[in-house]
């Protein structure tokens, strides 16, 4: 079989597929993002994912099984321990996370607390474990008071500073950020990521706004981007992805303000006479509805996600492979806010496929996707992963 020329994967960030088999041990039992949503609104309008096989992979209500699906397709259970964002996309790209990032559900040390308040002059207040949402409502009036630092953090990796743009200029937001990125990169604090939260708006009525920024750390070794990338393919970041990977293995980052633009960026992309990956990340299911419990909400995204695929499709032409899956599982209707350890779906389709697809063996880890393009592209394969390459034909 020829080659593909082109990959496109979609990361839907969060759709998960109910839960992982090692859901017990974060927590998570019964979690299933998809499942619960469908639930909650009596039904997902998802026909072209319905065609792809989405409910062959696992019935899932409203969405009916399809009886030729136009697509490969099979769950896929996450190898590392984490559930986090960057965890989940570095395994697809073969990267194991096998120690976590640090996590300080309790808050962070005094230590590195006093170090921010030292070198910016600012109070810190927060420091906990909050929805971003929620905290600034708690805490936004007291910040344009005083103009202290808001500071909290998740069951993720993260450290997150929240600040009234008119209280503390982006500028001056981001240095601070790019301040405790450089003090949190090794031990003891060894952060995935530190984001600049900003905010307008009156108390009562803040926003937050897409001026929000990431500081990753870089991945740990090298992955399928950086060895396509070193062979002189394009390697096309839309959305999140830049932040995720720091940069690594990108030869373009087009940043995206939403789940809708970054369609129409894929869409632009797929206009493009490029060789190589494109690489998408749509994160407003898990940032604007699952972390905010809104099940509703979540549905409707999913709904207009499905909407745009035959667009993607018209500018397919057999010599393109979609790659459709997710990076862990944020159930909306689920306790707390956090993500939940869930299998993810994969669904893989191309114009070229002329039979139907049939279902792929359960894959036993997400790398089994950056094997199967590093496979593709006849590059170094990942140190984790099988490919799936041969199984499309
Ligand atoms: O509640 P908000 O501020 O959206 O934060 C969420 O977004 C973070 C990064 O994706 C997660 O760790 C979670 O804390
Ligand atoms: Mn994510
Ligand atoms: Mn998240």
């Amino acid at each position: 079989m020829d080659s593909f020329k082109r990959i496109h994967l979609i990361v839907m960030d969060s759709v998960g597929i109910g839960e992982a088999p090692d859901a017990a041990q974060f927590d998570d039992i019964g979690a299933d993002t998809l499942g619960h949503i469908a639930r909650e609104r009596g039904g997902l309008n998802m026909p072209n994912m319905a065609r792809l096989g989405l409910s062959n992979i696992r019935n899932i209500q409203g969405v009916p099984e399809a009886d030729q699906p136009l697509a490969y397709y099979c769950k896929m259970q996450e190898a590392s321990s984490g559930k986090d964002t960057m965890t989940g996309h570095w395994e697809m790209m073969g990267l194991y996370i096998d120690t976590p990032f640090r996590v300080f559900p309790d808050g962070f040390p005094d230590e590195l607390i006093q170090r921010i308040e030292a070198k910016t002059g600012r109070k810190v207040i927060g420091n906990k474990a909050a929805s971003g949402t929620e905290i600034i409502e708690e805490l936004g009036e007291e910040h344009m008071r005083t103009g202290a630092l808001i500071i909290y953090t998740s069951a993720d990796s993260v450290l997150q500073i929240a600040a009234h743009e008119q209280v503390v200029s982006l500028n001056e937001l981001y240095d601070i950020c790019t301040f405790c990125r450089e003090i949190t990169l090794d031990d003891p604090y060894m952060l995935g990521r530190i984001i600049a939260r900003p905010f307008v708006g009156e108390p009562g009525k803040f926003t937050r706004t897409p001026n929000r920024h990431d500081y990753a750390l870089k991945p740990f070794g090298r992955t399928t981007m950086n060895e396509l990338k070193d062979k002189g393919y394009d390697v096309i970041a839309l959305g999140k992805i830049s932040d995720i990977f720091d940069g690594e293995g990108i030869t373009k980052a087009v940043r995206t303000v939403s789940n809708m633009d970054g369609m129409d960026k894929l869409i632009e992309a797929l206009d493009e006479p490029f060789t190589g990956l494109s690489f998408l990340n749509l994160v407003d299911f898990d940032a604007l509805y699952g972390h905010r419990r809104d099940a509703h909400g979540y549905g409707q995204a999913l709904e207009e996600f499905d909407a745009r695929l035959p667009e993607v499709y018209a500018k397919m032409t057999e010599h393109d492979l979609l790659i459709i899956t997710a990076d862990h599982g944020n159930d909306p209707t689920y306790k707390g806010t956090d993500h939940t350890r869930e299998y993810v779906p994969m669904l893989a389709y191309s114009p070229r496929i002329v039979a139907e697809g049939t279902e792929l063996p359960l894959r036993g880890t997400f790398a089994d996707i950056g094997a199967t393009i590093a496979d593709n592209f006849g590059v170094a394969m990942p140190e984790h992963g099988t490919s799936f390459l041969t199984n499309l034909q």
